[in-house]
């Protein structure tokens, strides 16, 4: 089995090593390469796969995975380049950093090294991931199947143009936080009108995982066979005259949508200017 190394063991560094632990890799194919010695120890205590410094990382990947700061992208580049030049067969590198364009990563690295671009997300620690991945100029369909295959472990993934990484980075990367915002404001609604917090957050937890099985159960909302349909599932949820029309109108009053709309817009325009800055 080649050897996964990922540069960078921060909090997608861990989801996708943990990830891949969990769905039951052996942990002597992994290595991590992280900056601050008491998170490298945390994680090699936690999970049982090497911590090693950038030079080995480069000299034994078979897929060497960057998992760094946007801004941390260019020296850990540095770092790797001239083993990676002295290497015959090239490792494939799959950069995990939001903005940043696989021309950047390409122009840093020895000629036609294949890169693949992807944006993750932290549910890959549950194997729950949406990963959405795009092949640099010398990345062909094997290092993007081979990309695919080890990422498929950790959750789904979709090949997108590189275009539209920007935009996948503001919906599926950042998307997990605009629903864990979600879910704490619910909770502390409840607890303000008078609910125990424990119970308030079961009830939350339990109904964002019930509503996200809908959202990915074909047929859930009635249709046979086809993908299911957001609005059909929440009008399902509507009855006339009732409690959720009550709330739904109150977030419309709110402006919810065009928050969301304006959200995600914010976050597409930051994944391009982290790339202008540090690309
Ligand atoms: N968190 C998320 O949900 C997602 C993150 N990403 C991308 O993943 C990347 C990492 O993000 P995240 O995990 O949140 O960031 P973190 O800061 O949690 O993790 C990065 C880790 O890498 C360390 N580091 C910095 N430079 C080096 C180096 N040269 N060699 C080894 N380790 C180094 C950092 O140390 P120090 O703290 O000292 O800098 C830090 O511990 C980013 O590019 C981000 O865009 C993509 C999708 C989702
Ligand atoms: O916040 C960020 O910049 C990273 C990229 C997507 C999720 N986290």
């Amino acid at each position: 089995m080649e050897t996964v190394a990922v540069l960078g063991g921060g909090k997608i560094g861990e989801a996708l090593l943990g990830g891949l632990v969990s769905a039951g890799r052996d942990p002597s194919s992994l290595l991590v390469v992280e900056a601050v010695a008491a998170r490298a120890a945390e994680l090699t205590g936690r999970y049982g796969f090497a911590a090693v410094d950038a030079a080995e990382a480069a000299r034994r990947a078979g897929v060497l995975v960057v998992a760094v700061k946007p801004g941390d992208v260019p020296a850990a580049l540095d770092e790797v380049r001239d083993v990676l030049a002295g290497r015959d067969a090239r490792p494939a590198v799959v950069s995990l950093a939001a903005g940043i364009p696989t021309a950047a990563i390409e122009a840093r690295l020895p000629e036609r090294t294949p890169v693949v671009r992807v944006m993750p997300n932290t549910p890959m620690l549950v194997g729950r991931a949406m990963c959405v991945l795009s092949p640099g100029a010398a990345a062909g369909e094997a290092e993007l199947a081979a990309a695919e295959e080890l990422l498929a472990a950790v959750g789904r993934t979709v090949r997108v143009p590189e275009s539209q990484q920007d935009l996948a980075t503001a919906l599926s990367g950042s998307g997990p936080a605009y629903v864990f915002l979600l879910a704490e404001a619910m909770i502390d609604a409840g607890v303000a009108l008078g609910l125990p917090r424990p119970v308030a957050t079961e009830l939350v937890t339990a109904t964002v995982e019930g509503a996200g099985g809908l959202l990915t159960t074909p047929g859930s909302d009635g249709r046979e066979g086809a993908a299911p349909h957001p609005g059909l599932l929440r009008e399902a949820v509507t009855s006339p005259g009732g409690t959720t029309a009550a709330a739904l109108g109150a977030l419309e009053a709110d402006g919810l949508r065009a928050a969301l709309a304006t959200a995600v817009t914010a976050a597409r325009d930051r994944s391009v200017a982290l790339g202008r800055q540090y690309g």
